[in-house]
């Protein structure tokens, strides 16, 4: 799978990313009454232009992803200075108060995430296989404090659409990966996509405390 994700980097089919901030990002952060200042963790970032709308919000932001031309373009598209460093395996590249991590979002550890107070995913989960889903809600899970808040938007294909990525995560499969460790509540189910079937939906999590 990590293959396939450079070979579309290197080729530019990247279709999913978008050329402004999500609306769904836009119309639902405010209300979840994030501090201005806490640092947002983007797993499987791209190099999606919410890290800069989040930035904006007065949030640093650390952003984790596998292919090394995201997180050129995304440099290269932003405006400052631009330092690079290796830090726990990863090579690090900042720009601003955005930090972008080269590497397997699996191998970032919370030895790493010690900064980190909310989280942000768009496309990240529904570009995992079934079977890596759970290990990316239990991961995410080790990597926020409790009472962390974070607002994930999730993809429904049409009935009977099986392909992917992105792949379908129907409600039921998000409220049963992450209600182990989270608060989960639905905010939004948008209209499908003109054209491509696909629905997008917005949910807010809140990690839950050991005795929660
Ligand atoms: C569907 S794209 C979404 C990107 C971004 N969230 C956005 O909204 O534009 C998924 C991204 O995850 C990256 N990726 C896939 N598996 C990863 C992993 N294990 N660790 C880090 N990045 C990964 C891919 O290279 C790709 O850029």
């Amino acid at each position: 799978m990590a293959n396939e994700w450079l070979e579309r980097w290197r080729e530019g089919r990247i279709g999913f990313h978008r050329d402004r901030p999500h609306p769904m990002l836009v119309n639902h952060w405010p209300a979840l009454g994030v501090r201005p200042g806490t640092k947002v963790l983007v797993p499987l970032c791209g190099k999606s232009l919410d890290m800069r709308w989040l930035a904006g919000q007065a949030h640093p932001v650390l952003g984790i992803e596998l292919a090394p031309e995201a997180i050129e373009q995304f440099m290269a598209e932003g405006e400052g200075v631009t330092t690079r460093y290796p830090q726990a395996g990863f090579q690090v590249c900042r720009q601003g108060s955005v930090e972008l991590w080269c590497g397997d979002f699996f191998h970032f550890h919370i030895e790493q995430a010690a900064e980190i107070g909310a989280f942000y995913d768009r496309a990240s989960l529904i570009a995992l296989p079934p079977a890596t889903r759970q290990r990316y809600a239990f991961h995410l899970a080790q990597l926020v404090p409790p009472g962390s808040r974070g607002l994930l938007i999730s993809l429904e294909r049409e009935p009977g659409d099986e392909g992917g990525p992105p792949f379908s995560v129907l409600p039921d499969e998000v409220r049963d990966l992450f209600t182990p460790n989270f608060q989960v509540t639905l905010l939004e189910q948008g209209e499908p996509e003109p054209g491509r079937g696909f629905r997008e939906s917005a949910w807010a999590l809140v990690r839950r405390g050991p005795l929660e």
